[in-house]
């Protein structure tokens, strides 16, 4: 029987910077296996509802649940084992000075893993990068092959839920269809939770069942990603994203 209880469970969620109130009264559920997205525009607080649930934006308030353990306030390393992130720069996310073996070694090294080499030669396989990629540093790779390790990394501990904030954005046009379709097949082979932040509605459609739209910190609508075909969208702002992005041209 499969497990009905939600990957992600948030319930009145409010979350602050220092006082300010940034999130407001955020509620959904995301399902075992399901991809979701949250989608608005710039500073509509997407990202800050990804950082609460890593723990890196601990002034929170309300019910957030992941994999069943009650949200933190602060980085733990067992949620981290099962719940991942994925960063949008994948050149700032990766240390300049660390090769690819020491940026997929690591994780494994701080959680007692074993068998380093042949699972880092594996995680190397599974994002479609080949051995010669694994002693090389950040600046000696491209954009996508950067992101790739980004995403090695990520699973390195082998995650249920990723969370991913606009891991395309900042790559070529090409270069993006080809990360998105790894994020969809791994998706696939794993069984994995996706909660995906962007602003490109394509995106959407392409990686997500259901979107949560934001708007100034507020939830204003949940709609299956079917709405970005068929435009049916009720909420005048989710309208207007809908109809900013060239519906369904
Ligand atoms: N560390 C921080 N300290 C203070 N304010 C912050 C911090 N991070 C984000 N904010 C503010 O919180 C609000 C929401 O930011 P957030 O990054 O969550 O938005 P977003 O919807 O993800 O936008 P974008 O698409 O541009 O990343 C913004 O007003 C932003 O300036």
């Amino acid at each position: 029987m499969t497990d009905p209880s939600p990957s992600i469970s948030l319930r009145n969620l409010d979350i602050a910077y220092g006082g300010v109130r940034v999130v407001q009264g955020v509620t959904f559920d995301v399902a075992r296996g399901e991809s979701f997205a949250l989608v608005g525009e710039s500073g509509s607080g997407k990202s800050t509802v990804l950082k609460a649930l890593c723990g890196l934006a601990p002034e929170w308030t309300g019910t957030m649940q992941v994999l069943g353990q009650p949200g933190l306030h602060r980085p733990n390393r067992a949620m981290a084992r099962r719940c991942q992130m994925v960063f949008q720069d994948p050149y700032g996310s990766l240390h300049p000075r660390k090769t690819v073996d020491a940026v997929l070694s690591e994780p494994l090294a701080i959680h007692g893993i074993g068998d380093r080499d042949e699972r880092v030669e594996q995680a190397l396989v599974d994002v479609g990068l080949d051995r010669r990629f694994r002693f090389r540093y950040p600046h000696q790779m491209s954009g996508g092959q950067r992101q790739r390790v980004a995403i090695a990394r990520a699973l390195m501990l082998e995650p249920e839920v990723m969370l991913l904030d606009e891991p395309t954005s900042a790559l070529d046009v090409s270069v993006q269809a080809e990360i998105l379709n790894l994020l969809k097949r791994l998706r696939a082979e794993r069984g994995l939770t996706y909660l995906l932040v962007t602003h490109n509605l394509p995106v959407v459609s392409f990686l997500c069942e259901r979107m949560a739209v934001m708007n100034k910190g507020r939830i204003v609508e949940i709609a299956q990603a079917t709405a970005l075909h068929d435009g049916s969208f009720t909420d005048p702002y989710s309208l207007a994203l809908y109809a900013a992005s060239g519906g369904n041209r």
